[in-house]
């Protein structure tokens, strides 16, 4: 692994002490795509009009296959801060300063360009097609950066647990490992995060999130969205891919992860990492443990979609799923015998963006007390952010019959936004909030049989009305302690 490329362009070489606050320079390659306008862009706005990162330099770049310049740039900047409101004097100069500079990333004279232009510490955000990333980044490693520079490089981090591994081996040839950001924007989620304060800060919760109270872990993403345009990146990935394989493993790996001691990248990571090694899908059985389902035209939280397969853009024969479903299993000590139940899917009756923990009915209700009908529950809330407890208490009325009650405590969300707070990590040089290589590799390992199997035909894709609930046959809805291993 080397610092130090042997043809470093001259003049962000120059590149002063690490830990300084220094001037950046942020990259931004794939700034004219959609992920920049809608959500990088504003939580960078957000970032800088906090004060923080003064002395930012904002270059944006894109192929060069549309008419963009300057000022069409700084108008996309621009519009992108106001939709945070984001209008204080660091971000109105961040606004005055930028550049746009159009580049093929693939081509090696053209990052070279590309990089000529940079001033200060250098922050490259790919904002690629994956395909597009691996190639930059195979170029950028010939043609070898700055010492110091960070890369960010979004999900999904390569296309299999292959692509993975050799994009993780280029990116070793010419940085190190912590200056690697793989970004998963809920890592940078309050809600999020706050699962550490909540197991971790209290004393009630942990001795009971095991295998001996709780009967099962819910992990759900219902989206009320459709494919809103993004046929070209969407089509090829699935929801399985766009959200299992990458967001609902990392809050499955903060959820069932042993106490860090503290929360620093080596030992934050590295407890994730341990739970996501014991993880693979229930009884190594993906075709009775996975479900996928694509949508259907529908009416989903008042708008009319078509069918996913009449999406302009859309290759219906490729039967890409826009639901997906796994239950997992994370063996180890604290959680044998307990199922994950993973799902996300787009176009549905209702948001639902929260992580269940179901825990076991209690040894023995007394006679006397009636009307148990419900175990308890502790619900994060990903969207909106709230934490709730579902307990069963003696409501009023009739003293003796139980009630099921919701104790819930709602916050706003975060002082930045997810993509403000992964910017400000890479920023301050801090990788706790990104994803380690061997992480996203063993994400892709826990996935890949499912992708097989529906590859193979095993697991037939079903449809779903859009404004539906999905398919009758979710593998969410058993009764908690159903699922046993044989
Ligand atoms: N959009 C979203 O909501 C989210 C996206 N992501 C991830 O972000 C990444 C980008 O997604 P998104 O913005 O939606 O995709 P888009 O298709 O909207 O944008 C792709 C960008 O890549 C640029 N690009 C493509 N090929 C080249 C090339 N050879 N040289 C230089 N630039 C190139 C395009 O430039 P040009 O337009 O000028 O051709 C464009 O700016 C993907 O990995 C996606 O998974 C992650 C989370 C959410
Ligand atoms: O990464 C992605 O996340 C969004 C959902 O996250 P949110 O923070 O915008 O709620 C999802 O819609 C998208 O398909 C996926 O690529």
């Amino acid at each position: 692994m080397t610092t130090s490329p042997p043809s470093a362009p001259g003049p962000v070489a120059d590149l002063p002490a690490a830990g300084d606050r220094v001037s950046q320079t942020l990259l931004l390659l794939g700034g004219t795509g959609d992920l920049a306008a809608r959500l990088l862009l504003p939580g960078l706005g957000r970032l800088v009009d906090t004060g923080a990162q003064p002395g930012l330099t904002l270059i944006g770049s894109g192929s060069g296959t549309e008419d963009w310049d300057d000022e069409r740039w700084r108008r996309r900047v621009a519009d992108a801060f106001a939709t945070v409101g984001a209008d204080g004097p660091r971000a109105t100069e961040v606004v005055r300063t930028t550049r746009y500079v159009s580049a093929d990333v693939t081509r090696e004279e053209d990052l070279r360009r590309l990089l000529t232009d940079c001033r200060g510490r250098l922050v490259i955000f790919f904002a690629l097609p994956p395909m597009i990333t691996a190639r930059a980044a195979a170029a950028l490693a010939r043609i070898g950066l700055p010492p110091g520079t960070r890369l960010m490089l979004e999900k999904p981090f390569g296309t299999n647990a292959v692509s993975a591994r050799s994009l993780n081996g280029i990116l070793a040839r010419f940085v190190p490992e912590d200056q690697v950001h793989r970004i998963d924007h809920f890592l940078g989620k309050s809600t999020v995060m706050n699962i550490l304060g909540l197991r971790f800060a209290n004393r009630i919760f942990e001795p009971v999130l095991n295998s001996a109270h709780v009967a099962c872990v819910d992990v759900v993403f219902d989206e009320t969205l459709g494919l809103e345009g993004r046929a070209g990146y969407y089509d090829g990935a699935g929801a399985l891919v766009d959200m299992v394989q990458s967001h609902l493993l990392q809050v499955l790996a903060l959820i069932a992860m042993d106490a860090p001691p503290t929360l620093d990248a080596r030992d934050l990571r590295g407890r994730k990492a341990q739970v996501l090694r014991a993880t693979r899908v229930w009884d190594d059985d993906p075709v009775r443990w996975s479900r996928r389902a694509r949508y259907t035209a529908g009416e989903a939280a008042g708008r009319r979609l078509p069918a996913y397969a009449d999406e302009p853009g859309i290759d219906p024969n490729r039967e890409t799923e826009t639901l997906a479903e796994v239950v997992l299993a994370v063996d180890t000590w604290r959680w044998a015998g307990v199922p994950f139940r993973l799902r996300s899917g787009k176009a549905l009756a209702g948001k639902r963006e929260e992580a269940v923990v179901t825990f076991k009915q209690p040894p023995r209700v007394p006679t006397g007390l009636t009307g148990y009908e419900q175990p308890d529950r502790l619900r994060i809330g990903f969207g909106p952010d709230r934490l709730s407890l579902d307990v069963n208490i003696n409501g009023p009325g009739n003293p003796l019959e139980l009630d099921q009650v919701n104790l819930a405590a709602d916050f706003g969300p975060g002082e930045l936004p997810p993509y403000g707070e992964v910017l400000r990590g890479a920023f301050e040089g801090d990788p706790a909030l990104s994803v380690r290589g061997d992480t996203v590799e063993d994400s892709w390992r826990i996935v890949e049989p499912v992708l097989e199997a529906w590859r193979a035909g095993a697991v037939p894709l079903q449809e779903y009305p859009a404004g539906s609930h999905g398919p009758g046959d979710s593998l969410l809805t058993p009764a908690p302690g159903e699922l046993r291993r044989h």
